[in-house]
């Protein structure tokens, strides 16, 4: 103090009150220090008595957790007082309708629900507790502490959940995964979920669960499914088989032909009768690396389906997807030209990461492309591609067996019915699948009132399907434009028929006309690029 004063005397200010307020300012200091020390002693004390789970939401456990919970904390959400208001789906399997509170809306029944509002689909609000909060839920005898932790600040809506128990060893916390495990893989037997390849963190994010499409929706030869059904199956089940070999355990299956005819569609299909589940990369991604696919395949659970798409485009960039493209880079473009997307992927990246050290084993691999005629020969060598399957545009076979799928008849509305999924597969003289198979569950709730679907004999629906047939050239027009064609006639099947030949007719006109277009849009693009 005789400093202070020394110092300020002869400057002339007042040193008592200078000194009051230091006194003050170390004081202040001294408590605010010793409540906060206190504060963090105690929560330390009261955490050391805490088991607590951290739940990512990149992996399965979070999703089963997210799922489990929302029941048990319906009384703690209804109470909370601070809510995130949201209309996206959170979780993997879009439950985030079951973690919400009691709102109005949750009270409309089902029909109310799907009612179209000014030709939009009524978006559902929902009150999910707000991150970084914490809610206490009662399960078997303990009280455990759920919270809600921002993730990925700058990532879109990314959430982790961490649950905190007050217990002497981790049974309780032990139990209530595996509860949550169960319960969840009893509800995603029938989805397939979909993971799509990050490039920017090099990671998989989850896509979205989709209903499993019945193998006999797919219009294909049945022996071509039965084989790679057979396939799949066989290579899951042989595990020590190649162990004893020392044969990497990998399979590759390259679906290769015309776009629209039905190889994505299989590949669903296929994963869903296996019970897999789908990671996809597209290789020609914006920011698609060596380093980045090494690391996305290295990742890859071991029983899954990888889905490689448009195997080709990665290293053919400007190449046209039309039917008339014969699968040469087309001239690149001014646009293209300044797109660069800094994608810097090898195909002795890509060769590695399908069978280097770090490539995940026991996954099924599936390639498409359609034009394979560009793909490198050590890209689709045995041992890396060992399956080919040709797709081609409809024949007349299946026109016929795609039109008995979209109408059903009277035999098989009421065998369907009871067992949708056992219905044979496409074939002339008997296919008759019912039409909801091949819809979106909401389609088909509404299907029987809004459509009204005519159910004709099942002779007249075989009759009808020939004629299709027939108006339909073998092997012109793709499966997808068929489909397209009958999605619009849904619900006039006779019509449908007698209009069919005249559709045909525009739909070649079309094609002229596009193709004409193409033509003249090159020959400028390239006499742009050359002046
Ligand atoms: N053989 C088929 N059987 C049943 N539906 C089919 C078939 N082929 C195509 N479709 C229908 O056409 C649409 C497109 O099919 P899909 O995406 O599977 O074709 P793709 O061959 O993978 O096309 P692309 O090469 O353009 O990716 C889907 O809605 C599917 O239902």
């Amino acid at each position: 103090m005789q400093a202070v004063k020394g110092f300020l005397g002869p400057l002339g200010l007042n040193t008592s009150s200078i000194q009051d307020t230091l006194k003050l300012v170390v004081i202040g200091g001294t408590v605010e220090t010793a409540r906060r020390a206190s504060i963090s002693a105690w929560n330390g004390f009261v955490d050391s008595f805490y088991l607590t789970a951290h739940f990512s939401p990149e992996d399965y456990p979070y999703d089963w957790q997210v799922r489990f919970i929302a029941p048990l904390g319906q009384p703690a959400w209804g109470r909370s007082r601070e809510f995130e208001i949201t209309t996206r789906s959170v979780g993997r399997n879009q439950l985030n309708q079951s973690m919400t509170g009691d709102l109005d809306e949750e009270e409309m029944d089902e029909e109310d629900e799907h009612e179209l509002e000014n030709s939009r689909r009524k978006r559902r609000v929902t009150f999910m507790p707000s991150p970084d909060t914490t809610h206490t839920i009662f399960y078997r005898g303990h009280w455990l502490k759920i919270t809600r932790t921002r993730r990925y600040q700058d990532y879109g809506h990314c959430s982790a959940l961490k649950i905190s128990v007050v217990a002497r060893n981790n049974d309780i916390l032990k139990r209530l995964v595996l509860e949550a495990k169960r319960e969840y893989e009893k509800d995603a037997e029938h989805r397939v979920h979909i993971f799509m390849a990050d490039t920017t963190y090099a990671c998989w994010r989850w896509n979205g669960a989709r209903q499993k499409r019945p193998m006999s929706s797919i219009v294909l030869e049945p022996a071509v499914k039965e084989m790679l059904l057979a396939d799949c199956r066989d290579f899951l089940r042989s595990e020590d088989w190649y162990a004893e070999r020392g044969i990497p355990f990998r399979r590759g299956y390259l679906l290769h032909g015309v776009p629209g005819s039905g190889k994505t569609s299989l590949i669903h299909s296929l994963a869903g009768e296996l019970g897999l589940d789908i990671y996809v990369v597209s290789l020609s991604s914006k920011g698609m690396s060596d380093n980045t696919l090494s690391t996305l395949m290295g990742n890859v659970p071991s029983r899954c389906i990888l889905l490689l798409e448009d195997l080709d485009a990665a290293f053919t960039r400007g190449i046209s997807r039309d039917s008339t493209s014969t699968g040469a880079p087309t001239a690149p473009t001014k646009a293209a030209a300044e797109t660069n997307d800094g994608s810097t992927l090898s195909l002795s990246g890509l060769l590695n990461s399908l069978d280097g050290v770090a490539a995940a084993e026991g996954r099924l691999l599936f390639a498409t492309t359609n034009h394979i005629e560009r793909l490198d020969p050590a890209l689709s060598r045995p041992g890396r591609m060992d399956v080919w399957i040709n797709f081609t545009n409809a024949t007349k076979w299946q026109a016929e067996g795609i039109f008995k799928c979209f109408f059903p008849s009277r035999k098989s509305a009421s065998s369907s019915s009871s067992t949708p999924s056992s219905s044979s597969p496409a074939s002339p003289t008997s296919s008759s699948i019912d039409i909801s198979q091949m819809n979106p569950p909401e389609t088909r709730r509404k299907a029987s009132s809004a459509h009204s679907v005519p159910i004709l004999e099942e002779a007249e629906i075989a009759q009808l399907a020939k004629r299709f047939a027939d108006a339909i050239p073998e092997g012109e027009m793709s499966v997808a434009s068929l489909q397209g064609y009958l999605l619009k006639n849904k619900t006039r099947p006779r019509e449908c028929v007698e209009e069919v030949a005249e559709w045909v007719l525009q739909e070649f006109e079309a094609r002229d006309r596009m193709k004409r277009e193409k033509e003249e849009r090159e020959a400028k693009e390239r006499k742009e690029v050359n002046e």
